[in-house]
């Protein structure tokens, strides 16, 4: 296990902030498994993966950790779920520090959003999980509730369920409606275990981005759902991510969204210049590897430091786009490199 490094351009430089970050730990105590396209899962290890990087952020004495969801596997055993997401929330709790945590679909396949935000510290209005924090004056940071309109999570009554199934039926003609056959393109998006951010959400997410903006506040968006397609599969893409990003493009102060759920990860950074990163999963680490990392913020970029799985990245702020229609994309699988490639941006 190693931090990666090569990151020339801080300069030394001391960040502002330094933060962990980990993703879709998932775990439960049954033996290993494969997700429906047969990528090995290990539900019992991702706690030595969160063990691992708990005793590195506390190590690195980091100022806070970020959390991007899915902590417990919708494969645990409903009478083991609360136990579960005890068990996983009490090892975050470890960390000397604050913890952010956000809700993914398996955390919702476990319990209900009344159980489950309580326990993840949420405080919430209306059951709701989005809100934003502020850890220095320089920066904000918008954690958004994904599965606001979604078919899990509402009791089966709910106005949202039911608006979340009738979308369903309308987008998705499978009856498994986690099932993308016959999708096309982005339109594999319209599955179950996806959501949507609703119109109250939009309208709060709007007016704190006018706030940043008056503040002269740098914003990173965090949502457990991938917000960009050239960074993302479109299976795991947030049902309507090109309304959210519609919002997020009308300011320039939205430099970085991170986002979960797309196991493999990924990087892209979009034609107005917001990088999307979005990171690997801790459950499919075998034993002895890891997928953590942490993040150091600077005036002008942040540098994301993963071990093992988890690929390092480095994200250099930009203030406009000088040929808006290149727009840098790679896989997760492929070679790592930004900064060198950031020459068609005016750096801030
Ligand atoms: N290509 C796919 C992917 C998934 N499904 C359905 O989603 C469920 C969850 O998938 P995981 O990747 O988390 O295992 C799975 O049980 C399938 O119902 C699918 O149909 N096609
Ligand atoms: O974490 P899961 O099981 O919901 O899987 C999500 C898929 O990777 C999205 O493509």
């Amino acid at each position: 296990m190693g931090y990666a490094t090569g990151f020339v351009c801080t300069q030394g430089k001391k960040p502002l902030v330094s933060f962990g970050v980990i993703s879709d730990v998932q775990y439960a105590d049954i033996p290993d498994g494969r997700s429906f396209l047969g990528v090995p899962r290990y539900y019992r290890n991702t706690l030595l993966v969160l063990q691992r990087a708990l005793q590195k952020w506390n190590d690195k004495k980091l100022n806070f950790v970020i959390n991007f969801g899915d902590i417990v596997d919708g494969f645990c055993p409903k009478d083991q779920s609360l136990t579960a997401v005890k068990k996983i929330v009490d090892e975050f709790s470890r960390f000397n520090g604050p913890v952010y945590h956000m809700i993914g679909n398996h955390c919702l396949y476990n319990l209900p959003r009344d159980k489950l935000l309580p326990l993840l510290n949420i405080s919430s209005r209306n059951n709701l999980a989005y809100y934003d924090f502020s850890p220095i004056p320089e920066y904000r940071f918008v954690v958004l509730d994904g599965y606001d309109i979604s078919a899990i999570g509402w009791p089966k009554d709910h106005p949202k369920t039911l608006k979340a199934l009738n979308f369903l039926r309308e987008k998705n003609p499978n009856s498994d409606k986690n099932c993308p056959n016959g999708l096309v393109g982005r339109e594999r998006r319209f599955l179950m275990f996806n959501g949507a951010v609703g119109k109250e959400q939009i309208e709060w997410l709007d007016n704190v981005l006018n706030d940043a903006k008056k503040l002269n506040q740098k914003v990173v968006i965090c949502c457990h759902l991938p917000l960009d397609p050239q960074a993302s599969s479109n299976e795991a893409l947030l049902w309507n991510y090109n309304e959210v990003m519609d919002v997020i493009h009308r300011y320039n102060c939205v430099k970085v969204c991170l986002a979960g759920h797309d196991h493999k990860g990924g990087y892209s950074v979009d034609s107005y210049g917001v990088h999307h990163r979005i990171l690997e999963a801790a459950l499919e680490c075998p034993p002895g590897t890891n997928a953590f990392g942490y993040i150091d913020l600077f005036h002008d970029r942040l540098v994301l430091y993963g071990t093992d799985r988890l690929k390092s990245q480095e994200m250099v702020l930009v203030v406009s786009c000088i040929d808006a229609s290149h727009i840098i994309t790679y896989s997760s699988h492929a070679v790592q490199s930004t900064a060198k490639n950031l020459f068609i941006f005016r750096a801030v």
